[in-house]
């Protein structure tokens, strides 16, 4: 598995606002909106793509257009929708499928509440929306279920991950033979005994929509 922390000065200064708990949610949610365009711009660096002939005014000009059949967007409910406007900005074409997933605080497991995907992923490009890959049972489950339906490769887009998270999912896709990546704007120290990010921001979800 490859995982690749995005370096960039604007990245890292939304960050630290996103981070940092006098900001409000609309605020929050703004950030958290720009912060994954320009994680989408890394993330897509391998996105399929074609060659292509058009005619400019002047002449024929050689380039290229993203392949069919177009990528899969997969926000992980609740706070991975937080993520899709910003994607589906620098992917328009891309398809998009929902898995709503919740993790029990008590255990830290993931359990899946919902699932709204096409069946048959054959030959998809996936990317999957989660801000926080913390324990990495939630995006370890969530990668395996599109696996399962044919997914050909899997690039997660995260707003911070933990050292713990990036073992748990090397682990886990070790010997699967396919490709996965996870982009983030920032690795974090540790997780604490509840299982949150240190430093981290918080409850994601909870920050974006409100405490439940
Ligand atoms: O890596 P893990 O240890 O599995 O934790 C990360 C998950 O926890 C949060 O979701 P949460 O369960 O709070 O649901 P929500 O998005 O509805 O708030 C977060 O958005 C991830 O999906
Ligand atoms: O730090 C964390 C860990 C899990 N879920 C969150 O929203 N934040
Ligand atoms: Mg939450």
């Amino acid at each position: 598995m490859e995982s690749l922390v995005v370096d960039h000065p604007l990245v890292a200064h939304k960050l630290t606002t996103l981070r940092d708990v006098r900001t409000d949610s609309p605020t929050f949610r703004r950030l958290a909106d720009e912060l994954v365009t320009l994680l989408a711009y890394e993330a897509t660096r391998d996105v399929r793509i074609t060659d292509v002939t058009v005619q400019t005014p002047l002449a024929p000009a050689h380039g290229i257009r993203l392949s069919r059949p177009a990528p899969l967007v997969v926000p992980i409910l609740r706070a991975g929708l937080g993520m899709l406007d910003g994607m589906m900005r620098l992917l328009p074409t891309a398809e998009v499928g929902f898995l709503g997933m919740i993790r029990d605080e008590s255990t830290l497991e993931a359990q899946t509440y919902a699932t709204r995907l096409p069946e048959d992923l054959s030959g998809r490009q996936c990317y999957v929306l989660d801000p926080m890959l913390a324990t990495g049972g939630t995006l370890g489950a969530a990668i395996q279920f599109l696996f399962d339906r044919g997914a050909e490769d899997v690039t997660a887009l995260c707003l911070l991950a933990a050292p713990e998270g990036v073992a748990y999912l090397d682990k886990m896709f070790q010997g699967s033979g396919k490709p996965i990546r996870v982009v983030t704007a920032g690795m974090d120290e540790r997780l604490n005994e509840n299982g949150y990010i240190v430093p981290g921001l918080g409850d994601a979800g909870d920050r974006l929509y409100g405490v439940v």
